[in-house]
């Protein structure tokens, strides 16, 4: 017997072999799907009738810092720089683990509700994010932020605490947990630092997170130290890899990206925060055109305000019709790509595609609503017109985490009041 059975779905498989079906049926067991089809002979103990639905791949946030959600709306409208050295720092540095905690397990109740199953975060205390993700059932890549400043023995604490965490949570809560390391950004770690850091993931066999390119003040600021920029100064140290992951990656030249093509790099394109920011807009119909593995990503909620993939797909789509003056550019199906099939590549590919085999991560969208009648054209439907909160239910490693909109594995009114009394508390520290 079956553990889950989706049936009278509309299922937007995402894998090109087999197309979507109309009509059909997805079996689930042991985590893994098993069947899909018109119908099934299976029984299971779960039955979802899925008719007026969607059934999709959760998408997968390739970008984030999770616990930031109590920053949400505390410095806006100001100049990346300013923002986080005159603003987001100085309010981390009063942050307590416990406050880490409420944060990220709000960040996955809002994830969970608006049909995110996976995220990559790099942050502090990030035993308290693995806490949160392990409660919620999602999926997540993490890594702790390592900011090392020029200053060699931050940087060694930092990086002692960076593979302490990568050693210690790796394969965790069923093998749902994986871990990174996390170099802030090259204009914030030295060339020396960054060889290390690269040293120790390839020993450890973990992945690392990146900010790279983001503003044009990193450009400058890279080529006035080193004469080359963020993306050629990683490069000649060997630094990139497929298991680099480089958020932003807006200032880069032709040559870039095919550094970053040739290297297999996944890059994040988090185009709200970019915009909110005003730090310019990524070449991502350039490097998707090259062959470069392009997902999405919100950052934190400092520089979004939500944490929304589906806000993320439709401003994506949008910023680079109009930045190319082409309304051909990034088309609804290839949007869902990045959010789906490209960021599964990017964290874990047995996930991000509906295919026999692959991991349970899927989500089932509520179709009968206002807002997505009538429907000619589902992907279009997806990318243009559906709200996070479209989302019904949320299924994490053949786990149901959300049914029918009721969060089953959080105390949604717990999760949000403490978080409510961790950000005031928090505040009124930096204030005093
Ligand atoms: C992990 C550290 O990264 C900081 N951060 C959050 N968003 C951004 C961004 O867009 N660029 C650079 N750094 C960012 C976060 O506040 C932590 O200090
Ligand atoms: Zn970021």
């Amino acid at each position: 017997m079956a553990d889950i059975i989706i049936k009278n779905a509309y299922i937007l498989t995402m894998d090109p072999d087999t197309g979507d079906l109309k009509n059909g049926t997805v079996v689930i067991e042991d985590g893994r799907i098993t069947e899909i089809g018109e119908k099934t002979s299976e029984s299971a103990e779960t039955v979802i009738d899925a008719k007026h639905s969607v059934v999709m791949p959760g998408l997968v946030n390739t970008h984030t810092h999770a616990a930031m959600t109590l920053f949400r709306g505390y410095a806006d409208d100001l100049q990346l720089s300013d923002w986080l050295e005159g603003h987001i720092w100085p309010a981390e540095a009063r942050l307590t683990a416990q406050d880490v905690y409420k944060g990220s397990l709000l960040a996955c109740l809002e994830m969970i509700r608006s049909g995110t199953t996976s995220f990559a975060d790099m942050y502090f205390h990030m035993d308290e994010t693995a806490k949160a993700v392990e409660a919620s059932g999602l999926r997540a890549s993490l890594s702790h932020g390592l900011i090392e400043l020029w200053n060699e023995e931050k940087g060694e604490a930092d990086l002692k605490e960076g593979r302490r965490f990568v050693r210690a949570w790796q394969g965790a809560a069923n093998g749902r947990i994986k871990t990174m390391y996390g170099p802030h950004a090259p204009n914030t770690c030295s060339e020396e630092f960054l060889a290390k850091v690269r040293e120790e993931a390839s020993r450890d066999g973990a992945g690392i997170h990146i900010h790279v390119l983001e503003t044009e003040a990193e450009l400058l600021a890279m080529k006035e130290r080193y004469g080359k920029c963020s993306v050629h100064l990683l490069d000649d140290i060997g630094f990139f890899g497929p298991d680099v992951l480089a958020a932003h990656c807006v200032w880069l030249s032709d040559g870039d990206i095919e550094i970053l093509r040739k290297r297999g790099v996944n890059v994040s394109h988090n185009a709200i925060s970019n915009m909110k920011l005003a730090s310019g807009i990524a070449p991502v119909h350039k490097m998707l055109e090259k062959g470069v593995n392009v997902s999405l990503g919100t950052d934190g909620c400092a520089s979004n305000n939500n944490l929304d993939l589906f806000e993320e797909m439709k401003t994506a789509a949008l910023l680079h019709k109009v930045n190319t003056f082409s309304p051909t550019a990034l088309p609804a199906r290839q949007v869902l790509e990045m959010g789906t099939v490209n960021g599964a590549k990017a964290l874990d590919p047995e996930t991000g595609m509906l295919k026999v085999g692959k991991k349970a991560d899927l989500i089932i969208l509520d179709m009968k609503k206002p807002h997505l009648t009538p429907c000619f054209d589902v992907p279009s439907h997806l990318v243009y017109s559906a709200k996070g909160s479209d989302v019904r239910t949320t299924i994490v490693n053949g786990k149901v985490l959300m049914d029918n909109y009721r969060v089953l594995v959080l105390d949604e009114q717990k999760v949000m009041e403490e978080a409510q009394k961790a950000a005031a508390e928090l505040v009124s520290k930096v204030n005093a």
